[in-house]
């Protein structure tokens, strides 16, 4: 159940287009950007517009219908053919988040498996779209509620930690990681959150920050560098993440930054949840080392705003995640229950392709 009034919904249908919250403007500036047609949603994804895993499967989930809508013939095999094309745009934009080939290959799944002519394909399609939008926001409800029966139970009123921004702005509302921190402000049961900023590209700063004032939830920001002094200080009770893609083991990719706060975590026996939905799982790889990371532009680590922090001359690395090993990691909270990294497997068949 969703009590907070200011719930923000990053991707969504409207009339006859897709409106994204603009997060590279947040949070001093609350824009939204209309979407008609795919080839923009794809920018929109590449460029970070919306982001976040079960985002971006949902924005390619309406790029797809967007797709479609473009596609200008009564012939299903010439209109299939022509969809895949579209599958194969929207599947090039960011490699590492496996909810966005999950909900791509959904959406080419239900068209092969629609009979009919094409203009029912097309309705379907969007109606597929849609369904895939709002079951991910209870997929998020259920996941707060889950991580509320495994967040230690004292103290009563936890300090939790969290790294990037697995919200609200990376869901389709209410956020896996935040979504758990939200169940536990709804039921009394958090005294202060602390957010990494998240270098480079700020989402903790920027956007976890600026969800959580919104709703009144007490928040405190730090750098990624103060995680391990506060940990300590005994000043954190549990630590929760998002992910972007799980293998079978269990093993997580999350941003940048998730790995090393897993170590610190368990150098200090705070427990470090990974909170995502099934989407998010990939049962196709064995462990974390096949999960394809990420690399994008260094403009990301040199610039911060229009000030360039560095001198010319010097090579940059910018790995946008990495991979925390199943055996640190306490619990992975999905919306069917919280289990060890190792039992994931049993929900294999649960998962909706
Ligand atoms: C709820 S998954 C959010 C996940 O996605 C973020 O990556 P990005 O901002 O680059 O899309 C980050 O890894 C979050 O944990």
């Amino acid at each position: 159940m969703n009590i907070f009034p200011n719930q923000v919904y990053p991707v969504y249908w409207y009339q006859d287009h897709v409106r994204l919250i603009d997060q590279t403007h947040l949070p001093n500036e609350f824009a939204v950007v209309e979407i008609n047609r795919s080839d923009d949603m794809a920018l929109a994804i590449k460029t970070m517009i919306v982001r976040g895993a079960p985002a971006i499967g949902v924005a390619a989930a309406y790029g797809m219908y967007l797709g479609a809508r473009e596609i200008h013939t009564d012939n299903r095999d010439q209109f299939l053919a022509q969809l895949e094309q579209v599958a194969e745009n929207l599947k090039a934009t960011r490699p590492t988040a496996v909810n966005l080939f999950w909900a791509i290959d959904r959406m080419m799944k239900t068209a092969r498996q629609t009979v009919g002519p094409v203009d029912y394909l097309k309705e379907v399609l969007k109606e597929t779209a849609q369904q895939i939008n709002a079951e991910d926001l209870e997929t998020c409800y259920a996941i707060g509620d889950q991580g509320l029966k495994v967040l230690p139970e004292k103290p009563t009123k936890l300090r939790l930690l969290t790294h990037c921004n697995a919200g609200a702005l990376a869901t389709a509302g209410y956020g896996t990681a935040l979504g758990v921190v939200r169940s536990a402000f709804r039921e009394g049961r958090l005294e202060r959150l602390y957010i990494d900023e998240t270098r480079p590209r700020l989402q903790g700063a920027k956007l976890t920050s600026w969800e959580c004032v919104q709703e009144g939830i007490p928040v405190t920001l730090i750098t990624d560098s103060m995680a391990a002094h506060c940990m300590k200080l005994g000043m954190v009770d549990a630590v929760v993440v998002g992910a972007d893609r799980i293998a079978a083991n269990g093993d997580a990719a999350n941003k940048i930054g998730t790995y090393s706060l897993a170590i610190v975590a368990q150098a200090h026996n705070v427990p470090f949840f990974v909170a995502a939905p099934l989407s998010t799982v990939d049962f196709t790889i064995a462990d974390g080392t096949q999960i394809p990371i990420e690399e994008r532009d260094p403009v990301e680590i040199y610039k911060i705003g229009e000030t360039r922090i560095c001198p010319f001359g010097v090579e940059f690395y910018n790995p946008s995640f990495d991979v925390t090993p199943a055996d640190l990691i306490t619990g992975i909270i999905t919306e069917f229950g919280a289990v060890k990294p190792s039992e994931l497997v049993q929900f294999q068949e649960r998962r909706v392709v």
